[in-house]
């Protein structure tokens, strides 16, 4: 799997991360959904630098001029809930991509230590020779990103994978590098040490769902 971390070069992204993972500021949960969906951007943005592209000629008021535009047919999925503003924010770079969405939580089971993915809502358009966009901002155990990945088999075969997430672990990034084509792409924003005994992400952000739309009641 090619790892591509993106703060290891010092940019403005550093300023989204560290406002995400703020324990005062994260508190106002519209700034950050939008955190994630700049985040998004930023990551979507060092995607498109290895996409394929090919030169059309645009007719301007005053003359014609050629530029490369990208070419591939990429399929946006995201991982609900935490996914949407991530969604959203490579959305808003990807103007034409197809989108799925696919529901994945995590059940945890009564001694609170161990729990698995529960994958319930799928809606994804063919993947065939598609680019596919995969994107779930945390990347903990690594468990929800093969789950999804493996409900998405039946829609067909991508072209390339891309996945994009905002905070991983680097016990999760190993366990998803064994599950993908080593020509997998991540995209990610930060890499953490590890994981506490309930799978969070030390140091982490906390619950990325719950910080943007509000704690869920547990069934
Ligand atoms: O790598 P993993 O160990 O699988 O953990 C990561 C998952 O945890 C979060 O979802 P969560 O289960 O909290 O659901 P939510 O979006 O409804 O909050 C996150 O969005 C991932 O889907
Ligand atoms: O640290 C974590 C791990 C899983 N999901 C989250 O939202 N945060
Ligand atoms: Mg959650």
């Amino acid at each position: 799997m090619n790892i591509h971390n993106i703060s290891e070069k010092n940019s403005v992204l550093n300023t989204f991360i560290s406002e995400i993972r703020n324990v005062n500021i994260q508190k106002d949960s519209m700034r950050f959904r939008r955190n994630i969906e700049r985040i998004g951007e930023v990551l979507g943005y060092e995607m498109s630098k290895t996409l394929n592209y090919k030169t059309d000629t645009i007719e301007t008021p005053l003359g014609h001029c050629d530029i490369n535009l990208i070419e591939n047919n990429i399929v946006l999925c995201s991982v609900l809930r935490a996914g949407v503003p991530l969604h959203n924010g490579l959305l808003n770079y990807f103007d034409t991509a197809e989108n799925g969405f696919i529901s994945a939580y995590r059940h945890h089971k009564e001694n609170l230590k161990s729990f698995e993915i529960i994958v319930e809502y799928l809606a994804c358009p063919n993947l065939e020779n598609k680019t596919l966009i995969l994107a779930d901002p945390m990347l903990a155990t690594g468990q929800s990103m093969v789950t999804t990945f493996e409900a998405l088999k039946p829609f067909g075969t991508p072209k390339e994978i891309h996945l994009v997430s905002v905070i991983g672990a680097q016990e999760g990034i190993d366990f998803v590098e064994k599950h993908f084509d080593s020509k997998t792409n991540l995209w990610i924003a930060a890499i953490d040490e590890k994981l506490n005994d309930k799978g969070y992400i030390i140091p982490g952000l906390g619950d990325a769902g719950d910080l943007s739309f509000g704690e869920k009641l547990q069934k």
